[in-house]
């Protein structure tokens, strides 16, 4: 094992990482793996977003929601869950997941694997030098002998409308740690922040209404917005596609925000939430002592290595790099990176080819997404449009749920559908959608077809046990035959 080495005034590690959020938790991780010494630097909380203010509270929040729906759709147990939920033992929960907000049990992970954790914000200084400017001003210089992976992750992006700062807005922070429930909450962007914020405070009692310029969640497959945003106006919530804020006004801080809408109307509301999209975090991380633009995505190859810096030493890992801002794919970057570094300082070869050891060939291919609403939305791989804009030859097979009884029985009158999309050329699966309660536990199975290429023919005899969610498979499989005979 690798050891730092001091000099005064500097301490050299083989590997610095800038940022402690599950990217650079992972890519640390596998660093030590391969030997090498780390150094991770973390300017607030080791989790990142992910552990306190994203993935995590969203889904410990969300979770109540949806438990209390699928109940509702089952004759016999709707009856038991006539109640309101319990907002206060929601968010404590949601606290428990989050450990408070206190990482000393991550910053404790750290160190249990070897590495030395450095609390404060993170600068390049030029080539494989890093300062750390702790918050009482002191800082300290590190510089890597083989690495340094930015792994920073991705702020909110607030639009540039008149009244927007003295409007206060929420943004995935507080739209995670708030514990009041405000009465009316206007929630602006039709992505994944906000239909899963719109389905989980109108879940626990807000009365939203829910702003999309265009249709809901549109990078998935068309039917998957017009089902989430059908399950979003049965709960109540009112959703207004089309309709674009274009000021607001919030007079005394303590009272309402009023939005001036496009439509010529206004709505008056006691919170809005921005979740309008993300920027990378690299704007004061030292980016142009290496000749890249602060504020901006690292373009990076397919080990996550940053393209246009000399010397082969920068990486850009989950969200810098605009990928795929998803925890599991940033992770699975890190670990692929990981191991690139650990065989570059050993001299050894990589295997970038595609799904080799050191390639991040699922970033392009089969990237896989739930968005926790009701119902779910889970899509793995390319949609219909983007195959055919691929120049891909394809089949589309399409299917309501209510086909397999397996699906009926989790749910009465299961509302759900599902889409293949088959490269019938090569005989396998490009992509897969489904849309509907449960399915998130349902798409690991599309994506192994998706990653693994399983030949359609063979998925024939990848057997779904009957009565569950997953028999959909057979009769999708069936009707994919039946019309192409
Ligand atoms: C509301 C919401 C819900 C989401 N839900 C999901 C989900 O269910 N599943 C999913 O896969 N993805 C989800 N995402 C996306 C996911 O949160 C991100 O893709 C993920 O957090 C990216 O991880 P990261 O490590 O790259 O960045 P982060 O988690 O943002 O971590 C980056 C870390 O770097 C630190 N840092 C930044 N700059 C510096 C610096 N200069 N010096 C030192 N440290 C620094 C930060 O403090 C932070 O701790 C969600 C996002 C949001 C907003
Ligand atoms: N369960 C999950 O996996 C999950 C959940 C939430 C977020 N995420 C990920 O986190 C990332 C960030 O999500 P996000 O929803 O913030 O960003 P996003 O880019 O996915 O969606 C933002 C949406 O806001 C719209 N928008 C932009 N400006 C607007 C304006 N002025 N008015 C109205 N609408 C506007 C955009 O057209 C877009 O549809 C995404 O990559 C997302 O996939 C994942």
């Amino acid at each position: 094992m690798s050891e730092p080495q001091q000099t005064p005034g500097i301490t050299t590690y083989d590997v610095i990482v800038l940022g402690a959020g599950p990217v650079g938790q992972n890519v640390a991780d596998r660093a030590r793996a391969a030997g090498l010494s780390v150094a991770v630097v973390e300017r607030e909380l080791v989790g990142g977003e992910c552990s306190y203010w994203a993935c995590v509270p969203s889904k410990a929040l969300l979770r109540p929601v949806i438990a209390v729906a699928d109940a509702r759709r089952v004759d016999g147990a709707r009856e038991a869950v006539s109640g309101r939920i319990d907002t206060d033992r929601v968010f404590a929960r949601r606290n428990r997941y989050v450990t408070d907000w206190d990482d000393s049990g991550q910053a404790l992970w750290v160190k249990s694997i070897g590495a030395d954790l450095f609390r404060g914000h993170g600068r390049i200084d030029g080539p494989r030098r890093v300062t750390v400017t702790r918050d009482d001003g002191a800082s300290q210089t590190l510089t890597a002998r083989h690495a340094v992976a930015v792994a920073t992750g991705s702020d909110p992006v607030l639009p540039d409308l008149p009244g927007i700062t003295e409007a206060r807005p929420w943004t995935n922070r507080h739209g995670t740690d708030s514990s009041t429930v405000p009465g009316r909450l206007a929630v602006v962007g039709g992505g994944g922040v906000g239909v899963e914020m719109a389905t989980l405070w109108q879940g626990i009692g807000s009365r939203v209404t829910l702003f999309a310029r265009r249709s809901l969640i549109p990078r998935m497959e068309p039917f998957a917005g017009e089902l989430v945003a059908q399950g979003l106006t049965e709960a109540g919530a009112d959703v207004r596609i089309g309709v674009r804020v274009t000021a607001l006004r919030r007079p005394d801080p303590n009272g309402p925000v009023t939005l001036t809408l496009d439509d010529g109307g206004e709505l008056e509301v006691d919170e809005v939430m921005f979740a309008t999209g993300r920027t990378p975090r690299t704007g004061d991380i030292g980016l142009d002592t290496v000749g890249l633009t602060p504020g901006s995505w690292l373009d990076v190859d397919t080990t996550c290595l940053v393209k246009d810096v000399e010397g082969g030493w920068l990486y850009g890992l989950g969200d810098v790099n605009h990928r795929a801002l998803l925890t599991h794919q940033g992770k699975y970057q890190a670990r692929t990176a990981g191991d690139a570094i650990g065989a570059r300082a050993a001299g050894r070869p990589l295997d970038e080819h595609a799904w080799g050891d050191h390639a991040t060939t699922a970033d392009q291919h089969a990237v896989p997404q739930v968005f926790f609403t009701d119902p779910e939305a889970a899509s793995v791989g390319l949609t219909a449009d983007q195959a055919e804009r691929a120049g891909h030859r394809t089949k589309i097979v399409d299917l309501d749920f209510n086909a397999a009884q397996g699906a009926n029985l989790h749910a009465d009158h299961y509302p759900g559908h599902a889409r293949l999309v088959v490269d019938i050329d090569r005989d396998i699966l490009l992509g897969a959608t489904f849309v509907g309660p449960g399915v998130s536990e349902l798409l690991h199975s599309a994506t192994v077809a998706v990653a693994g290429e399983v030949p359609l023919k063979r998925l024939r005899h990848a057997i779904a046990c009957f009565p569950t969610v997953s028999e959909i498979w057979l009769f999708l499989l069936a009707a994919y035959r039946r019309d192409g005979d």
